[in-house]
């Protein structure tokens, strides 16, 4: 029997009962699609026909289709993933899905595992992986949280959508000290602002082919903005591809000081918001490949010497358990020879153990970059 739509859904035009005819055969076509293609996306790996078969006609309590979560795989050739869960249902519904993905990305964490419990550690074992500034420019930590009680992006209503804006901006003006900060909403900020924020690193891009295609960019600019301290080393978006995205940043290696920022930071919001926490999953956000700890520390970070053959950089980056990205972030090339290098898995691992893992893991390519 189909299960139910939420109210909000049918709000959103998503209707009950059986799986659309429309959407069946938009499933069809992109999956045949997808077969011939030669996407590398963990979607296509994982997908096989068999599986197909079992989960098209599904839905999640919230009316949401294997077509939500795959449409942007299906859309974009070019995924590394391809799937993203409209609803926290998914990640059960169509769990035969996502867990290979989530395997696969998190580096072995199993459908029988459970994410251990918060745990941010001992802060000051972390300290400053480039002391002598030669190679580290800049170092962020995020994480992503999504607040109880609301669905993920593409089940969103615009009103819900500004009634969260108010809440999260609201609470962001409570912080003090270092924290302390204002909210700048995308909705009446210029062009010109918008541009800088996103060429200093400090905003999200705008049109994102994969959200869009995921239909998780609704009602733009409405609901979205950017909370920052003065300084801009304390930051929080809302509502972009996850309700809230915390992220301590500035220049250079201090990891310490960054990493403890971004923790006062979250347990100020904590005590004030309550997240959606999965006894299995951990932190619940709308890419399994941030659930979890929901953290990727990055360096950007020049290093000539090995960047000179970008497959060795990445099979050295790879042995630590680190991903390379471009300088704009994910999608992008290298610019100035400047990298972004993180921590990849953040699923079965502690927050600490994955920020450390970052940290232990750049120790070693500028060793090998020194070395070169
Ligand atoms: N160490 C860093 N120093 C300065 N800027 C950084 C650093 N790491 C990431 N950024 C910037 O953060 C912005 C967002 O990057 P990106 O979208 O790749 O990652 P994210 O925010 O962690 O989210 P996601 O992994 O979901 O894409 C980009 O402008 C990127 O250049
Ligand atoms: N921001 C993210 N969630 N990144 C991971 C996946 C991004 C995109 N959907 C892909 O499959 O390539």
């Amino acid at each position: 029997m189909a299960a139910a739509c939420h109210d909000c859904y049918r709000k959103c035009g998503k209707s009950a009962g059986g799986v659309d005819p429309n959407v069946l055969d938009k499933l069809e076509k992109g999956f045949a699609q997808l077969q011939t293609s030669n996407s590398k996306s963990l979607l296509k790996k994982y997908l096989t026909r068999p599986l197909f078969e079992e989960l098209k006609n599904k839905k999640t309590s919230f009316g949401s289709t294997l077509l939500d979560c795959i449409q942007s795989g299906l859309a974009n050739h070019d995924s590394g993933i391809g799937v993203y869960a409209p609803d926290a249902d998914a990640y059960t519904v169509f769990s035969k899905l996502f867990d290979p993905i989530i395997e696969d990305y998190h580096l072995g964490f199993t459908k029988n595992d459970k994410h251990p419990p918060s745990d941010f550690g001992d802060v000051k074992t972390l300290g400053n992986v480039d002391p002598g500034g030669k190679f580290v420019i800049s170092t962020r930590v995020r994480c992503g949280r999504s607040l109880e009680g609301y669905p993920f992006n593409p089940c969103l209503t615009e009103a819900q959508y500004k009634e969260m804006e108010k809440k999260v901006s609201t609470t962001l003006t409570e912080l003090t000290g270092e924290l302390k900060g204002r909210y700048y909403p995308l909705t009446g900020m210029t062009k010109k602002d918008q541009q800088q924020l996103i060429d200093d690193h400090f905003l999200f891009k705008e049109g994102d082919r994969f959200l869009q295609a995921a239909n998780a960019c609704r009602f733009w600019p409405t609901g979205r903005g950017i909370f920052h301290n003065d300084n801009k080393t304390f930051l929080v978006w809302c509502n972009e591809e996850d309700h809230l995205r915390i992220i301590s940043m500035q220049q250079g290696g201090d990891l310490g000081a960054i990493y403890r920022r971004l923790i006062e930071g979250v347990q100020s919001i904590e005590k004030r918001m309550k997240f959606s926490r999965h006894p299995r999953l951990g932190f619940l956000t709308f890419c399994p490949t941030n659930l979890g700890t929901t953290i990727r520390a990055s360096v950007h970070i020049q290093v000539p010497k090995l960047a000179s053959n970008y497959k060795k950089l990445e099979e050295v980056a790879g042995r630590y358990n680190l991903q390379v990205r471009g300088t704009r972030g994910e999608h992008t090339e290298a610019e100035g020879g400047i990298y972004d290098i993180s921590n990849k898995r953040r699923m079965g691992l502690t927050e600490y153990q994955a920020v450390k893992e970052m940290h232990d893991g750049i120790l070693e390519i500028i060793k090998h970059e020194s070395a070169a």
